[in-house]
């Protein structure tokens, strides 16, 4: 669904590329801040299994919402194919995805941790591999949804008149997701449900409200001191509480350095797919637009995972090297950092190619004889051009002067012309010198999304309407020019017409060039104009291929693996019981805060070198990544169901009360049935381990 969103808001509620991008950011900001509340209403209120039903019901009826508002007809009382009433369609979306956001909250922790739920302690490597098929699925989908929703969404569709289908394009999912869910409900006698332990989120915080409190009562150093701040909660709330408080408050301060990983990650949303936007996509027989660049990450997950899982870790434990978790997650922090030196490097080779445009001290010029005899062109700073017929000069000239004076032909003609700072402008001259010379604005930068941009000039005494597939150039005056239009990549064939006569020619197009096309006033019309329309290359198309990128991609992904993956199994691992899921929440709370951060970056970093901002966020990544490491050497690996039934087994010896003894038998028997006494550890984790 994401795939066609910020298209969806552009062209069909027409809104402007900020607003777009800004909302769609904010959306996925929010999918991955939700979980923190779903999370907190299956540990303490609902359960896994019930928290991801109702929130998969909120979730797909958001997605409906979503495709209702998509529907144009509802609104188009007048049936031109708009909507009439647009605020309906922006409110009604607008739910749709607050909904979403919701929906995603309560089922992305869920599964995860409920998943994990399914396997016993002595399962670990099983569940490891669950965590990698998760992963994959995510990838799968998110693979899948890119290919098929874009697809969906260029059917047309329509009752009074045909629009573009976003209907389908969101209804398909909501349809998806209601067999998914009640392929999830039919499985329900086949899970282990962990039944949630009262509102313990509640506990948790009332807990370490009194910890603080009651070390702050006792700070005097008459009292002695405690071996950690949370045992000053002892005076009223359980051991077990607290251990598990401490086991959690562990894990999240762990936490604090990661987001800066997912800040570089979420970046080849963007900036990786600018910089794809000055590369060439021609891959023979297939054409890849900037943006399905990205879908290398997927296709790259679904491939890395299953290397890793059954080749890269069993080689390196034969090795008998002790792969930790959190060395995993070092190194996947220092591959995403060599990825982004992939793309600096990458950059550099794009600069190379890049034109040199005007700085703001410079203006340049280009010349352009439109008429059909040769002129000699002198300008300030005794520069001497010889134009042919219908020719331009081959590059920009470059001048400090604010203004120059331009002299034509024998006998001379002098004009004098004001040239605009930081900008490229071209000079027509007409094929009668005395008449009007014109100034056409040049771009001063690539062309947008790798598109081209194609303009023409009308060298005719009468106006000549130009238009090709998907752009129109207008009706251009005798002697004058057109806007730009951008046009995207391939074979292009424009129509030429004035009154009842036209003609054709037909070019082939690369990525990011600008060409100015003269209609030259010889030309005469027929089927065919090929050979007589002369062009002028402004901007040379992308020469960088955009191949160049998939070490990056592989670098990223690799490190998304090693990082993410492992991520959420640790996550899982050393969570107390009853905060399972609140945990996995937490972990994706760094991928939240890491996309505000992107936000932000996005406006503060402005480096004009791209590739030093590239090494910059290496950089950054490797500190942060040295710091991690840090952290990771102290900490201490445990098994939570382990101390949680040492705690539970002493609270039971200290209590003669029937009722804690019942409830230690339930415990037990629940430890049990999910393998949790006979641990026959297969691998590098011990009950206690260090990084
Ligand atoms: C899209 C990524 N490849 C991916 O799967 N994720 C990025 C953040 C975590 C994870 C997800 O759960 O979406």
């Amino acid at each position: 669904m994401r795939a066609v969103l910020v298209l969806y808001f552009k062209y069909f509620l027409k809104w402007d590329d900020d607003l777009a991008t800004s909302i769609y950011h904010t959306f996925v900001a929010l999918c991955y801040l939700t979980p923190i509340l779903g999370a907190i209403v299956a540990d303490s209120w609902l359960g896994k299994f019930k928290t991801i039903i109702y929130l998969s019901i909120v979730y797909a009826v958001g997605q409906v919402a979503m495709a209702v508002s998509a529907i144009h007809d509802i609104t188009d009382t007048n049936r031109d194919g708009t909507p009439d009433n647009m605020t309906f369609h922006v409110v009604l979306s607008m739910v749709g995805l607050f909904l979403i956001a919701l929906g995603t909250g309560g089922i992305k922790p869920c599964v995860a941790a409920f998943g994990g739920d399914q396997f016993g302690d002595h399962q670990e490597k099983q569940r490891r591999t669950f965590f990698s098929v998760f992963y994959l699925c995510i990838n799968g989908g998110s693979l899948l949804s890119t290919i098929i929703t874009p697809i969906l969404r260029a059917q047309d569709c329509g009752i009074y008149s045909q629009q573009k289908c976003y209907s389908l394009a969101f209804g398909v999912p909501a349809a998806l997701m209601v067999v998914a869910l009640i392929v999830f409900i039919v499985g329900s006698g086949m899970y282990y449900k962990a039944k949630p332990e009262g509102n313990i989120m509640l506990d948790v915080c009332k807990c370490i409200g009194f910890a603080i409190k009651n070390r702050y009562r006792h700070r005097s150093s008459k009292y002695p001191k405690r071996e950690h701040w949370m045992d000053w909660a002892e005076e009223k709330y359980g051991k077990l509480l607290i251990a598990q408080i401490k086991m959690v408050l562990k894990v999240l301060f762990l936490y604090i350095p990661l987001p800066m990983f997912w800040t570089l990650f979420d970046q080849k949303g963007s900036r990786w797919t600018l910089q794809a936007t000055t590369m060439d996509g021609n891959f023979g027989s297939i054409v890849i637009q900037p943006d399905q660049m990205q879908t290398v990450n997927p296709i790259f997950i679904l491939t890395l995972v299953p290397i890793m899982d059954s080749v890269i870790y069993p080689l390196i434990k034969k090795c008998g090297l002790n792969f930790t978790p959190l060395k995993r997650m070092t190194v996947g922090m220092f591959l995403a950092a060599v990825a982004f030196v992939c793309a600096g490097v990458v950059q550099l080779q794009i600069d190379k190619t890049l034109p040199i445009f005007p700085s703001t001290s410079q203006s340049q010029l280009k010349l352009l004889n439109m008429g059909n005899n040769s002129i000699t062109v002198q300008l300030t700073g005794n520069k001497t051009v010889n134009l042919h017929p219908h020719w331009a000069s081959d590059d920009y000239f470059t001048f400090e002067e604010e203004q120059i004076d331009v002299t034509v032909g024998s006998p001379s003609f002098t004009k004098r012309i004001v040239l605009t700072k930081n900008e490229r402008q071209t000079l027509l001259f007409p094929s009668s010198i005395s008449d009007e010379w014109q100034l056409m604005e040049d771009l001063t930068s690539k062309p947008q999304e790798g598109n081209n941009a194609i303009r023409f000039v009308n060298g005719m005494s009468r106006a000549v309407n130009v238009s090709v597939a998907g752009a129109s150039f207008g009706q251009i005056q005798p002697l004058y020019f057109s806007n730009y239009s951008q046009i995207k990549n391939g074979r292009k064939a424009f129509t030429l017409q004035s009154g009842s006569q036209s003609c054709e020619f037909s070019r082939e197009f690369g990525f990011g060039s600008s060409y100015t096309f003269l209609i030259p006033s010889t030309m005469t019309f027929g089927t065919n104009c090929q050979e007589s329309i002369s062009e002028v290359e402004d901007i040379k198309p992308n020469s960088v291929h955009m191949a160049l990128q998939v070490p990056q991609y592989f670098f990223i992904t690799a490190g998304e693996v090693m990082f993410s993956v492992t991520g959420l199994e640790f996550s899982y691992s050393q969570a107390p019981s009853n905060m399972k899921a609140v945990l996995q929440a937490g972990w994706l709370l760094t991928v939240a805060i890491g996309n505000f951060i992107v936000l932000i970056v996005a406006e503060l970093a402005k480096i004009p070198k791209k590739w030093a901002e590239y090494i910059l966020f290496a950089s950054l990544l490797v500190a942060v990544c040295i710091i991690f490491s840090i952290m990771a050497y102290f900490y201490t690996y445990i098994d939570p169901a382990e101390i949680e039934a040492q705690f539970k087994r002493k609270e039971g010896d200290n209590d003669d009360d029937e009722d804690t003894k019942a409830k230690l038998r339930k415990v037990e028997a629940e430890m049990a049935r999910r393998g949790s006494v006979s641990s026959d550890d297969e691998d590098q984790r011990s009950k206690q381990t260090s990084f």
